[in-house]
């Protein structure tokens, strides 16, 4: 008997910052049964100098026309969060397979408007970029959560600090591009919803006119009644560190603590920690797409999908509004529709 090789997959990747470049090197170098067949950036300077010198690879400032691009199977968002559900929406309307960044929307109404057109099309098209599902050692920390080893989760403490953000970053922008990872990463270790939200803003930490009230304590509540806590320090100035210890009945586990080489010399120990995200995380972005492209070549969508995005983009908007008012915040969902449970 003799089986046929799944096509490969044709990419069209949407945005080509940061990111969209990253996951371009990406799928050109490293990912197996994949290659881009299209980038797109409003800026199409910016298109074209990804494209060049990919074979078969055109540049375009309108996603629409690399979704209908010669070659083009797949689709990788990279745009900003606002752009995300236009995009979406398109690609599903072609049934074209989905990787999308996060947030998928930067808003729950959005989010469901994006479950409701996949829950029509009548099947899964969409991953959303939660990576740290795919990191090694949050892989480790989900085993020994689920397997129950040191008994039930109580806590969980969480750092995510970066070296800086943008100066346009608001107060609302840790909540929505940080604390969301903190939100789905709990959600998946835990198997929980998150209830309710709080923030606390350091009073002494620095905030000029208008400017971001950095660090901030973001507690939030689940189903299953763990607490958790994330530290979100946007403009730390040493180092790129995401951290989490999940505290448990009969003991604790920690991940995130010292990450590469540790170096003891001249009487002293130490080691180095990683500026960025591109550097903590690579791994688990090429394990991410790599996992998507098997997956959609094995005709399955698999990894977070739709709903996680959904309920983040809730956790995020009581978040935001536990900022701004300083209550406890209770995260509003929708029912779960069965084709989301599956
Ligand atoms: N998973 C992760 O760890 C990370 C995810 N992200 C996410 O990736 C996405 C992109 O972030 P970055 O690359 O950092 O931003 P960026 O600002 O570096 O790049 C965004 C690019 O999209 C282009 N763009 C803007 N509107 C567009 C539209 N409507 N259609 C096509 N292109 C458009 C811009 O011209 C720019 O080149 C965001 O959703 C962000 O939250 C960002 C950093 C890390
Ligand atoms: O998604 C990301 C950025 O957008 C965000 O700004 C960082 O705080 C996160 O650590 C990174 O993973």
């Amino acid at each position: 008997m003799t089986t046929t090789a799944a096509a490969e997959l044709g990419v069209a990747v949407i945005g080509a910052g940061s990111m969209g470049a990253d996951h371009v090197r990406r799928i050109d170098g490293l990912i197996s049964g994949a290659r881009v067949a299209a980038v797109a950036d409003v800026d199409g300077d910016r298109a074209a100098a990804l494209a060049e010198g990919i074979e078969g690879c055109s540049a375009h400032t309108d996603p629409g026309a690399a979704m209908a691009a010669p070659g083009v199977s797949a689709v990788l968002i990279a745009s900003p969060g606002a752009a995300h559900e236009e995009s979406l929406l398109m690609a599903l309307e072609r049934d074209l397979p989905i990787l999308c960044e996060k947030p998928m929307t930067p808003d729950a109404a959005g989010a469901l408007r994006v479950a409701e057109a996949e829950e029509k099309l009548g099947h899964r098209r969409v991953q959303v970029g939660f990576m740290r599902r795919y990191d090694a050692e949050y892989l480790r920390l989900a085993r020994l959560l689920a397997d129950r080893e040191l008994g039930r989760p109580l806590l969980l403490h969480c750092r995510h600090r970066n070296v800086s953000v943008p100066p346009y970053f608001t107060d609302a922008h840790l909540i929505n591009d940080s604390v969301s990872h903190e939100f789905d990463a709990a959600r998946w270790l835990l198997g929980q919803e998150i209830t309710a939200v709080r923030v606390h803003r350091a009073a002494a930490g620095s905030a000029p006119e208008g400017g971001l009230n950095d660090p901030q304590l973001v507690v939030f509540e689940t189903d299953g009644g763990v607490l958790v806590d994330v530290e979100i320090f946007g403009n730390c100035g040493f180092g790129y560190q995401v951290q989490a210890e999940a505290v448990c009945e009969r003991g604790t586990a920690r991940i995130g603590e010292a990450h590469g080489l540790m170096t003891n010399a001249a009487g002293r120990w130490g080691g180095s920690i990683d500026q960025g995200y591109l550097s903590r995380f690579a791994d688990a972005y090429d394990r991410e797409v790599q996992a998507w492209v098997d997956a959609t070549r094995r005709g399955e969508a698999t990894g977070p999908g739709v709903w996680d995005g959904y309920a983040v983009a809730a956790a995020c908007e009581a978040g935001v509004e536990a900022q701004r008012t300083g209550r406890r915040v209770a995260v509003e969902m929708a029912e779960r529709p069965p084709f989301h449970r599956r």
